[in-house]
């Protein structure tokens, strides 16, 4: 089967006063269709570099950057950001929501600004109830008028992860979504992103530098200086709940 999301030898430096800091030195790897991959490595390893170059919120210095057949990297910026808009959502570690505004209006403010997302965009009835359906989904329709300030991690996590599904994206990606979370709060809300890969068939790249984590995922890759060293597929342990890694060639 065709991967959903491919990167293939991807290169990325970064600049400090004219000198030159290689982060990505070759990176080829493809997320395939209905998996949950978690990338891991130290910090500094290139991980949201990475991430950061899949959701074309960046372009590489060489290679390029595939999503359904279709090479985004070299789109014009137009065109990456209706591509980001409407097959992608992403989270972040500190939830990126804006403080002022309640968790609905948090959920409904970018899909009402983008051009893009769905049909109907700028039809703020519709856009409203999708907003609350997804703060249902996530569990928060009752939390719907606090604002951030007002909620607990978790359920800022919810509300962002309710935002980025405004687009109904194939792919979601995840940067530390638990790395501000205690266990079991972080539990929850990897519970919920795996009834959205089971029941939404959604796709989703999680970054983290925890390896209990990453071995939540059906996949799991590793990053040590910039480079891919290792890939794993990860099996349930056969009588406990918790699954273990197996390495693969
Ligand atoms: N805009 C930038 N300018 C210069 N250097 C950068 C920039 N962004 C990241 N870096 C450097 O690139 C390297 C990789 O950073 P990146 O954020 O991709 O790593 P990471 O694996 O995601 O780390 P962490 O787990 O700490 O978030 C780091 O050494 C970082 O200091």
């Amino acid at each position: 089967m065709n991967p959903l999301l491919e990167a293939r030898g991807i290169c990325k430096s970064y600049y400090k006063n004219k000198i030159e800091l290689p982060v990505l030195r070759g990176v080829d790897v493809a997320f395939q269709h209905g998996e949950v991959s978690a990338l891991v490595g130290r910090s500094g390893s290139g991980k949201s570099t990475l991430m950061h170059l899949l959701a074309t919120l960046d372009q590489p210095d060489a290679g390029e950057v595939w999503f359904g057949g279709q090479r985004v990297d070299n789109l014009s910026r137009r065109q990456r950001d209706e591509y980001r808009n409407r097959q992608i959502g992403i989270i972040f570690q500190f939830y990126h929501l804006l403080p002022e505004l309640s968790a609905l209006e948090n959920v409904l403010t970018p899909a009402m600004i983008s051009r893009s997302v769905l049909g109907y965009c700028r039809d703020r009835k519709a856009l409203t109830l999708r907003a609350e359906a997804m703060l249902d989904r996530v569990g928060l329709l009752d939390r719907k008028t606090h604002k951030p300030a007002e909620m607990s991690g978790g359920e800022m996590q919810r509300v962002a992860i309710a935002r980025s599904l405004m687009s109904e994206p194939e792919l979601l990606l995840a940067d530390e979504p638990t790395g501000n979370l205690d266990t079991e709060t972080g539990e929850s809300i990897l519970q919920l992103l795996r009834q959205l890969n089971t029941e939404d068939d959604l796709t989703i790249v999680m970054i983290t530098h925890d390896e209990t984590i990453a071995e939540r995922a059906d996949r799991c890759y590793r990053m040590q200086d910039g480079l891919l060293v290792d890939r794993f597929t990860v099996e349930p342990a056969e009588e406990t709940f918790t699954p273990r890694a197996r390495v693969v060639a």
